[in-house]
């Protein structure tokens, strides 16, 4: 139990960038006291104190305002943020790692007793704020549903879907894409932390260019000099890898 609290602990740290420290996402993060609270739920419900598990549930609600349905599997290293209006329902499964925004619905569009209503989402899917993901499909491993979509048909794994109804908008090929670990879970924002940041690129390439410019004024000072002509530079040469490393960092 303790390990999965401290996990869920260290996702949030890794995905939210507002996050500050452990007491902060202790104190005051209901999305993590919506699933510690799940967990109760859950285990009651499995346990068949139905009533008990859905008034937990009650509870949770009422304290951080996420309804997680008590039957709903939820794996491990999920992050509900912000939360407030999250519904989740009976039949719903969230895989590891998934990040899910406030507003979110993962609900059903059919009224079945028993039958698989609520959707399944992958390993590593974050759904952005405001969307709804409505039937008993699946959402693939790391797919990411834009804010706001109203999603009604499977999501390929790795996918983007956005819009009312969500068309997928891009579909990363295998070489493009991430596996679903924590450590690429920062794509709450699509924003991929491997990448490079446009701002140091930049900066490289300039030192880069200034190197090289440094470069060719040296030759043409030994060329002149070679001719005859007295060259006065007390100026250091450029440290590149100095620079780089301080861009780097
Ligand atoms: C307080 C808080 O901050 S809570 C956090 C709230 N944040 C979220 O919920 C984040 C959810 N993330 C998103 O919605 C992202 O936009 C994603 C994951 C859907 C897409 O991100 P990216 O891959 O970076 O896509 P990008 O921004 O390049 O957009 C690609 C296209 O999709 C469109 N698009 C992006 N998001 C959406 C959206 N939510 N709805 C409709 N269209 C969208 C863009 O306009 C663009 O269209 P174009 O190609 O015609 O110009
Ligand atoms: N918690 C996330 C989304 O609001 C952030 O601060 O960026």
């Amino acid at each position: 139990m303790f390990k999965n609290i401290r996990e869920d602990i260290a996702c949030i740290l890794e995905r939210d960038p507002a996050a500050r420290s452990k007491l902060e996402v202790m104190t005051c993060y209901p999305g993590l006291h919506a699933i510690m609270a799940h967990r109760l739920a859950h285990r009651l419900w499995n346990a068949q104190f139905y009533w008990l598990g859905r008034f937990v549930s009650h509870l949770s609600r009422i304290l951080t305002g996420i309804e997680i349905h008590p039957g709903a599997k939820i794996g491990r290293r999920v992050f509900i943020d912000h939360g407030f209006g999250v519904v989740i329902g009976e039949t719903a499964e969230i895989g590891d790692d998934c990040t899910i925004y406030q507003g979110v619905t993962l609900g059903g569009t059919r009224l079945y007793k028993g039958a698989k209503r609520h959707p399944t989402l992958g390993k590593g899917v974050v759904v952005g704020a405001g969307a709804q993901v409505l039937g008993g499909f699946l959402v693939g491993d790391g797919a990411r549903i834009g804010s706001n979509a109203v999603v009604v048909k499977p999501v390929p794994a790795h996918a983007t879907a956005v819009g009312n109804p969500a068309r997928v908008i891009e579909k990363e090929t295998e070489a493009q894409s991430t596996p679903a670990t924590p450590a690429i879970l920062n794509i709450a924002y699509a924003v991929d932390p491997g990448a490079a940041d446009p701002l140091n690129k930049v900066l490289n390439e300039l030192i880069t260019h200034v190197a090289r410019q440094d470069a060719r004024i040296s030759n043409l000072c030994q060329s002149l000099e070679a001719m005859g002509s007295k060259i006065q530079d007390a100026s250091p040469p450029l440290d590149t890898q100095k620079l780089s490393k301080l861009v780097d960092e």
